[in-house]
C-alpha cells in the first residue's frame, strides 16, 4: 500500500471512530430506509481529522481551476480549510439571496470565464452539486470538476458526467466497506446489506452509452474457469480466463515505462500477481529484439500473457506490415493486440493473416476511458457486431463495461484506480469494484495506480485483491 492508501484507510477508520459513518436503519430525506448513514458535519469538532481530510482532499487530482466553491452548508468548512492551506481563491454560494445590499447569490471576487472547482462532503444523486454548478454558471463561471469526500455510488457520478462535470471522489462506499470489513469493524452480512442497498437504489442511469456507463445486464454469471471451458471460447481467451482463475488475478498491469530494464523489472516483480502485462513498445527508448525475448521468457516463468496496446487503425495491408515487421516485430512476442474498428473488417483481415496462424488474438476497441471519447452508442454497438462476426481472431474488447453477452468474449477495462477522478489530460478513472462488480467487465488494466507507487509490489497486490474481491462479489450477487 502506498502512502495515499495508508492515509485513506486511516481516514476511513477515524471517520468510523467519530461516528461520521453509522450502520443501522436510517430514514433518509428521500423517504428511503438506508442501512448506512453519513454525518460528515461532525468532522468540524475534530481538528486533527479535519486536517487529515484537508490533506487528502487537497491532493492534486490533476484538475486545473481558478477558484473553489463549497456546496452550502456542510462543505463550507472543508472548502475553507482547503483554500486557506493551498492559497486558492474561494467563493461562497448563498442558498438564499439577501433582500438588501448587493443581493448576490455568490460572494467573493468573480472573474467570468474562470474555472471553479466545487467541493462537496457527500454525493448521492449529485443534485446538490448540480444546483451549485447552475448558480455559479449563471455568474459566468465554468464548472468541469467537483471533489467529494464520500461518494455513495448511487448514480451521482453518472448524472454529473452527463452534465459535463467529472466527479473526483476521495472515498467510495465500496472502499469504505472493504476497509471496515478488513479491520473487523463490520461483519460480512452488514457489508453485503449495504452493497445491496447501494446497487438497488441507484438514482440515475445514464441515457448516454458513451464513456464507460450503461453496462449490459447479465442473464447468467459464469466463473472465469467455466467460460474458459466453453466450446466456442477462442483458445487465447480460454488461456487468459484459465490463468485468471488459476492465479486468482484479473489484473493487467500497464507497464508504461520508457526504459527496457524497468519494463523487465516490472514484468519479473509483478509477474506472479498479474494475468496480462500490457506494453506500449513504441515508448521504449532502447528496445531491442533481446528485450522481446526476455519478456517472453518472463511470461512463461510467471504464466502471464503479453498485450501490445498498439491500437492498429489502418487498411488491412498496412496493419499486416505494422504487426509483423518494422523495428518491433510485434507478432513475434505479443500474444494479444488491439485494433480500432474504424477502418472496417479489413483491419481484422490484415492482422488475422499474421496473428491467426500464430494462435494470437485481437481485442476490438469498443469504448475508451478518455473524456469526450467518440467511441459511443451506435459505434460501440457496431464494434460488438464486428467482434461477434470475427470470433476466430477477435476474443474480446477494450470497453468500460460488459457490452456483449457472449461468455467467450473477454472485456478488458483501462482507466482504473482505487482513487477515482482523472489525470488532467482526459483520462477518467473508475474503481476496480465499479468496473468488475457493477459494470461486469473481466479484467482491470492499471498503469499509474501501480507505477506511481513507491512500493509497486504492494500496490499491485492491493489492486489484485480489489479486482478479485469484486469478481467474487459479482458471482455471489448473481447466485
Ligand atoms: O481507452 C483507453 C485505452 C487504452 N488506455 C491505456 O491504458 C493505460 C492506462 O494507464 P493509466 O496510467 O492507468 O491511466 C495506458 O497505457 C493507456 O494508453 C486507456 O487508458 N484508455
Amino acid at each position: 500500500m502506498d502512502d495515499t492508501n495508508v492515509s485513506l484507510d486511516s481516514l476511513i477508520l477515524n471517520l468510523h471512530d467519530i461516528q461520521a459513518v453509522k450502520f443501522g436503519t436510517f430514514k433518509l430525506k428521500s423517504g428511503l430506509t438506508s442501512p448506512i448513514y453519513f454525518d460528515l458535519r461532525v468532522i468540524v469538532s475534530h481538528p486533527a481529522l479535519m486536517s487529515q481530510v484537508k490533506r487528502i482532499c487537497a491532493e492534486d487530482a490533476g484538475v486545473e481551476f481558478d477558484s473553489v466553491c463549497g456546496v452550502p452548508y456542510t462543505a463550507l468548512p472543508l472548502a475553507t480549510i482547503i483554500c486557506s492551506t493551498k492559497q486558492y481563491p474561494m467563493l461562497i454560494r448563498r442558498k438564499e439571496a439577501k433582500d438588501y445590499g448587493t443581493k448576490r447569490l455568490v460572494e467573493g471576487t468573480i472573474h467570468p470565464g474562470d474555472r471553479c472547482l466545487i467541493v462537496e462532503d457527500v454525493v448521492t444523486s449529485g443534485s446538490s452539486v448540480l444546483e451549485t454548478a447552475e448558480v455559479l454558471e449563471k455568474e459566468g463561471l465554468k464548472i468541469t470538476d467537483a471533489v467529494v469526500l464520500m461518494d455513495r455510488e448511487q448514480g451521482g457520478r453518472a448524472r454529473l458526467a452527463d452534465r459535463g462535470i467529472t466527479l473526483h471522489s476521495v472515498i467510495s462506499v465500496s472502499r469504505l466497506l472493504d476497509v471496515l470489513l478488513k479491520a473487523g469493524r463490520i461483519d460480512t452480512a452488514t457489508s453485503q446489506n449495504v452493497e445491496r442497498f447501494i446497487q438497488e437504489n441507484n438514482t440515475y442511469i445514464s441515457t448516454k452509452t458513451n464513456g464507460f456507463s450503461a453496462p449490459k445486464k447479465s442473464c447468467k454469471e459464469l466463473s472465469y474457469g467455466a467460460r474458459a471451458a466453453l466450446p466456442d471460447t477462442h483458445p487465447l481467451a480460454a488461456r487468459l480466463l484459465k490463468i485468471t482463475e488459476d492465479k486468482k488475478t484479473n489484473l493487467c498491469v500497464s507497464a508504461d515505462v520508457t526504459r527496457s530494464e524497468e519494463l523487465l523489472e516490472i514484468a519479473d516483480a509483478l509477474g506472479p500477481l498479474i494475468c496480462v502485462l500490457k506494453t506500449h513498445v513504441d515508448i521504449l527508448q532502447d528496445f531491442t529484439a533481446d528485450v522481446a525475448s526476455s519478456l517472453k521468457e518472463l511470461a512463461i516463468k510467471h504464466n502471464f500473457l503479453i498485450f501490445e496496446d498498439r491500437k492498429f487503425a489502418d487498411i488491412g495491408n498496412t496493419v499486416k506490415h505494422q504487426y509483423e515487421g518494422g523495428l518491433y516485430r510485434i507478432s513475434s512476442w505479443a500474444h494479444i493486440i488491439n485494433a480500432h474498428a474504424l477502418p472496417g473488417p479489413g483491419v481484422l483481415q490484415g492482422l488475422g493473416a499474421v496473428g491467426k496462424p500464430l494462435g494470437h488474438g485481437c481485442l476490438l476497441i469498443a469504448q475508451m476511458s478518455s473524456q469526450g471519447s467518440l467511441a459511443t452508442g451506435d459505434y460501440t454497438q457496431a464494434v460488438v457486431k464486428m467482434a461477434e462476426d470475427h470470433t476466430d481472431f477477435v476474443f474480446g474488447f477494450i470497453s468500460g463495461s460488459k457490452i456483449s453477452e457472449k461468455p467467450g468474449l473477454v472485456h478488458m477495462t483501462p482507466g482504473v484506480q482505487l482513487l477515482t477522478g482523472g489525470d488532467g489530460l482526459g483520462q477518467q478513472y473508475s474503481s476496480p469494484e465499479d468496473v468488475i462488480c457493477t459494470k461486469g467487465s473481466d479484467i482491470i488494466i492499471v498503469g499509474r495506480g501501480i507505477l506511481a507507487s513507491s512500493d509497486r509490489l504492494r500496490a499491485a497486490e492491493e489492486y489484485r485483491t480489489a479486482g478479485w474481491q469484486a469478481y467474487l462479489k459479482r458471482l455471489s450477487l448473481a447466485s
